[in-house]
């Protein structure tokens, strides 16, 4: 296992070399086994010692490239509350502190509500407001940046491409994680070689979704461990797992904390036999610290503060029932002071060497901060961004199959109600009724199936953009992008069936008029949806859109006309949207001096001449450019607005 990934770990490394190297490689590869691994994004290496380490000469080096953890006075405040109520200020870690040895398997224990996943997001960087206190990374104050390099976090719930198999998932973060100078071939043996660690080969063409819970969680931890990171933090990696899988999982994870990674897991009370699997173990209780140290002294320290672990008792059952109060509420206090809150390093198995190793770091340490935080270039992360998009596009029977289906349904479904009413004199108002209601299917279809799938996609977005795999930027360029084809052709295909159906003008420029309108509106309602669905979870998205849609139709003209609007209400048909594309629809139809429309002998026909139609309804029909650039800047304006409020998002969650 260990020569597996330090395999994995060279061939990261070694994109570069020359053939000679590679020679040179493979004959070092017999000594593998003995020699610790070296991370290739560690915080403080750089390529050449990279290659030192590399070829397994330098002990010492490997040693230092490993990352110790130390924290003080670590407090979290959360505010609750709104613009609109008071704001409440809660103190949910209250100074704590700790050390996390390099190589060690730590876990953070504790009741439910006692701040184990606050203290994993504080040490991981990933909370950021209302944290104080200090974070030391080998005895230097932690450099975020640099450290978010060297580390990765592992979210509870398993954060994958349903649609994409292990392989291709494993795929994207290679050529995302990995510098773009790592060949296809060394990141298909890396993949290779994490997979089989990971006991997830045979899985390799499964789709994630299809996955077992141990397998999902177990492609999470492989999917960060691409990039081969010194420090791993796991929310819950075994909630949802029976025991065996949960075995599994620990078990795999002691393997990788022998390559010097420190790893640090939240957990839940732990059966006897996972609870001593770990190296070391930080006992939480309302926010203090009870216990750190070896997972083996806490029953001696149980002994010391006079709380002897009962014969036969899962010490970690008990350590949880002591801090939970249920031997009396000031037994956990008595236990915070003998730890001094985390700061006693008494029950480590060697306290002594962890002040020596800070020492000599605190002097050898040279991080540099000059280097970029992603791994690869803005044009790289696009390139593989879109091609999982539009893989994901072929695959996805709501985003792609049902939308191109609803939209064949809903244009013959209209096509037959207005069966041949755009060339009927006496269906003229039928007509009208019908070019709103294609406008209606446009946005509400576009911007609610947004609304519906794009929170699924936040989740996933805020896990992949905090461990680095892309920007933000190229992230919403790659969504942008790759709905843009699927847009046209439904946009097109429901065009073509309304348009001839309804026996709307044979009119080359007529057509295009009135498809480039319907494209527009479905890619600005795609862009209120994005921007719905970005702030909002689904159940509020799902409220606040088509409530919002009502002021828009109404302020579009259809209904009451634009000049019967009264003066103070007359700014509402500047926001709509649907104002300027139903203009623009109209103008296509009915504008650019369109003769008589036939008229049935026996019917009357009061608006066969469009010209009067247009007074009627309130159109004016030379506007058709103005409409156009009117949906320009509406698409522009919710673009970017889409974007901030994504990035607020990103940001405020942290
Ligand atoms: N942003 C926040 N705003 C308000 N309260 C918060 C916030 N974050 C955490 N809390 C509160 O802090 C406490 C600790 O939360 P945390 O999720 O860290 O607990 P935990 O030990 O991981 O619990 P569990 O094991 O049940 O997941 C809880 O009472 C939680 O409600």
């Amino acid at each position: 296992m260990e020569a597996v990934l330090n395999e994995s770990t060279n061939s990261h490394l070694g994109q570069s070399e020359s053939k000679e190297e590679d020679s040179n490689r493979d004959g070092a590869a017999a000594d593998a086994v003995l020699l610790p691994p070296v991370p290739p994004a560690s915080v403080h290496v750089n390529v050449a010692a990279e290659k030192v380490l590399f070829y397994g000469t330098k002990m010492m080096e490997t040693v230092q490239n490993s990352v110790d953890i130390e924290f003080e006075n670590v407090s979290f405040t959360a505010t609750q509350g709104n613009i609109f109520t008071k704001k409440n200020h809660k103190e949910i870690l209250h100074k704590v502190a700790g050390r996390f040895p390099p190589g060690q398997l730590i876990a953070i224990m504790g009741p439910s509500g006692a701040g184990k996943s606050t203290l994993l997001d504080v040490l991981s960087g990933y909370r950021l407001q209302g944290v104080n206190g200090n974070v030391y990374v080998n005895g230097k104050t932690r450099n975020l940046k640099q450290f978010r390099k060297s580390s990765c976090y592992i979210t509870q719930d398993d954060r994958l491409q349903p649609l994409l198999t292990v392989e291709e998932n494993m795929q994207v973060a290679a050529d995302l994680k990995l510098p773009s100078s790592v060949s296809s071939h060394e990141k298909n043996r890396t993949i290779d070689e994490i997979l089989v660690t990971l006991k997830l080969i045979e899985t390799k063409k499964v789709r994630a979704a299809r996955l077992s819970g141990g397998q999902k969680k177990r492609l999470s931890i492989a999917l960060e461990l691409v990039s081969n990171p010194m420090v791993m933090f796991l929310d819950e990696p075994t909630t949802g797992l029976d025991s065996s899988s949960c075995t599994t999982c620990i078990t795999l994870l002691k393997q990788l904390t022998q390559q010097g990674k420190t790893i640090v897991c939240t957990i839940h009370q732990p059966s006897a036999s996972l609870f001593a699997m770990f190296d070391q173990v930080y006992v939480l209780a309302d926010g203090y610290c009870l216990y750190q140290g070896a997972t083996n002294r806490l029953v001696p320290f149980l002994e010391d503060v006079g709380y002897p672990c009962p014969k036969y008792h899962n010490p970690a059952d008990y350590v949880i029932e002591l801090a939970c109060g249920e031997y009396g509420t000031e037994k956990p206090l008595q236990m915070v002071q003998a730890t001094g809150n985390g700061k006693s390093l008494n029950y480590f198995n060697n306290p002594e060497r962890l002040s020596n190793n800070s020492k000599i770091r605190e002097t050898d340490n040279k991080t540099p901060n000059d280097d970029a935080l992603l791994p690869t270039s803005q044009l790289n992360q696009l390139k593989v961004l879109l091609r999982r998009g539009f893989l994901k596009s072929s695959r996805d029977e709501t985003l792609t199959y049902l939308r191109v289906g609803t939209n064949i349904v809903v244009g013959l479904m209209l096509g037959s109600i207005y069966w041949k009413a755009g060339n009927d004199g006496s269906k003229v108002l039928d007509n009208y009724n019908l070019l709103f209601a294609i406008l209606m299917h446009h946005m509400m279809a576009t911007m609610m199936l947004t609304i519906l799938t794009f929170p699924q996609e936040m989740s996933i977005l805020i896990k992949e953009h905090f461990n680095r795999w892309y920007s933000l930027k190229m992230y919403y360029t790659s969504v942008t992008l790759v709905d843009i084809p699927l847009s046209i052709l439904c946009c097109f295909v429901f065009t073509v069936i309304i348009y001839f159906m309804t026996d709307q003008p044979f009119e080359t420029v007529r057509f295009f008029m009135f498809f480039i309108t319907c494209m527009l509106v479905v890619l600005v309602a795609q862009g209120f949806g994005l921007v719905i669905g970005a702030y909002f979870n689904v159940v509020n998205g799902t409220f606040v859109g088509p409530t919002l849609t009502v002021p828009m139709m109404m302020f579009s003209g259809f209904g009451v006309r634009l000049c019967d609007l009264p003066q103070y209400m007359y700014w509402g048909s500047y926001t709509s949207y649907l104002r300027y594309a139903l203009e623009g629809v109209v103008g296509a139809i009915y504008g650019r001096g369109r003769e008589t429309i036939d008229c049935p002998e026996e019917k009357f026909c009061m608006y066969k001449y469009p010209k009067d139609f247009l007074l009627m309804v309130g159109v004016r029909s030379d506007q058709f450019d103005n409409d156009m650039i009117a949906l320009f800047i509406f698409l522009f304006v919710l673009r970017i607005s889409a974007f901030v409020v994504l990035r607020y998002k990103l940001f405020s969650v942290r």
